[in-house]
């Protein structure tokens, strides 16, 4: 478990913040009251398993910022509690490149900081593209949002920089300068755009003083905001970049989990459609092969009135991580409800079909289920269809039938749409 060190004289601070932390995060909390403390500690610590550290400015042994500085000049990430903000003490706060400061007396700091440090820990998952011709530019924007952990990645191309994005989905941010070789930052906005809507990617656009205009420019090719280069403040720019990537990710959550069912993590059925609709229209029209099946666990009820919800719960988690270890990238799994699932499947033909499905349902009765101090098996009976119909629909209804009839001929067995009464045991 990685440590959030804090650093205050104020045993009942130190105390409300341990406690919040501890309760919101995943860090635990290691406290100290001077820098002689801070400095025994750090010794005996590998600073690779310090998260963050919250470091008060004025210490009793240490008045002028000297318990910051210790903990910079090890590379650790740096929040500084003080009483009050000067000019001075905010341009020496960005010189050591600390995280950020916070005042103490706000009633808020605390939220702020758990934040922050939750921010800390996610934020390297969090892909920023930089476009900007000039190398000191860049240098200055890598730098800022290498304090916040940010994965940053820096293109003096345009070109290559939009060819970069448009396969690399993870990037959550793109900060384009508007004069540049080849393509401006205003047409590079508008060609992102028209791949990626505001909650997949958000766009920055940047320039020079003394070029208002540009704003509007930028914010019209679909950017969402507009910063003036060297005159930001380094406050306003986390802020701001933090504001847009906290509502990135909170409607990325909220998209996921509209599309995947909480318990065995596999797409439901909204997405289900959604995703095999269009899939569908380019099969029937290239006439590609593809399969459906309906998988449903056998005599699943049992499992739940014998050993409780909770073990079956267990046991559908581990079918479905079956199953989805079993198909391609380009296949789709869905729960469909209760414990049946369908699968949706490019590229396999009817002659496949039978053999791999018949070695899935194997697999699934082979497999020693551990739940809850009970090891139990399931079996499964599965419906397929692989004669490609105009509607996916028609398709999900064959594949149906033929499942009701391996349930109605013994179940744990395979039976094809095409092939009513064959039995594959
Ligand atoms: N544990 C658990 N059980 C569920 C969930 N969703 C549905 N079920 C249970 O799944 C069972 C399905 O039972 P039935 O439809 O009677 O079918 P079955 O017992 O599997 O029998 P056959 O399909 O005929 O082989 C019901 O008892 C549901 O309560 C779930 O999310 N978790």
């Amino acid at each position: 478990m990685k440590k959030v060190i804090v650093v205050d004289d104020s045993k009942f601070f130190c105390a409300i913040v341990e406690k919040q932390i501890i309760e919101h995060t995943s860090f635990g909390v290691i406290s100290c009251s001077t820098l002689k403390e801070a400095t025994t500690l750090l010794s005996h610590l590998d600073p690779d398993t310090i998260h963050a550290c919250l470091v008060s400015y004025r210490l009793r042994d240490a008045l002028k910022g000297e318990a910051v500085e210790l903990f910079r000049k090890q590379d650790i990430p740096t929040i500084v509690l003080i009483s009050d903000i000067t000019a001075s003490l905010r341009s020496r706060f960005w010189r050591l490149k600390v995280v950020d400061y916070v005042i103490k007396n706000d009633r808020y700091v605390i939220n702020e900081i758990v934040e922050t440090l939750t921010r800390l820990e996610r934020n390297p998952d969090n892909k920023i593209v930089i476009v900007e011709d000039s190398r000191t530019s860049a240098k200055l924007l890598q730098i800022l949002l290498k304090v916040h952990k940010y994965k940053v990645l820096h293109f003096t191309n345009p070109k290559e920089a939009f060819e970069y994005v448009k396969y690399h989905p993870d990037v959550k941010m793109v900060i384009t300068d508007y004069q540049m070789p080849g393509m401006d930052g205003c047409e590079l906005t508008r060609r992102l755009r028209r791949i990626y809507s505001k909650q997949e990617l958000a766009i920055l656009g940047m320039s020079g003083a003394g070029q208002t205009i540009m704003a509007a420019n930028f914010l019209k090719h679909g950017a969402d905001d507009f910063i003036i280069k060297q005159s930001f403040l380094a406050e306003e720019f986390y802020l701001r970049i933090n504001s847009y990537l906290d509502s990135l990710n909170t409607f990325q959550k909220l998209a996921t989990a509209a599309s995947f069912d909480y318990l065995t993590n596999v797409p439901n059925r909204r997405h289900f459609f959604e995703v095999v609709e269009a899939m569908h229209d380019s099969a029937w029209r290239h006439e590609t092969a593809v399969t459906c099946a309906m998988i449903d666990i056998d005599k699943f009820k049992s499992v739940n009135d014998n050993y409780g919800h909770s073990v079956g719960d267990a046991v559908l988690r581990e079918v479905a991580h079956i199953i989805k270890n079993s198909i391609r990238k380009s296949d789709v799994v869905a729960r469909f409800g209760g414990e049946e699932f369908c699968l949706y499947m490019n590229g396999m033909s009817a002659q496949h079909s039978l053999e791999y499905f018949d070695e899935l349902r194997e697999k699934i009765s082979d497999a020693v289920i551990d739940a809850e101090d009970h090891k139990l098996q399931v079996t499964v009976s599965i419906g397929i269809c692989s004669t490609i119909k105009y509607n996916l629909n028609d398709m999900i209804e064959d594949a149906d039938k033929a499942l009701y009839r391996a349930k109605e001929t013994g179940r744990n067995r395979v039976i094809r749409s095409e092939e009513p009464l064959r039995m594959t045991r």
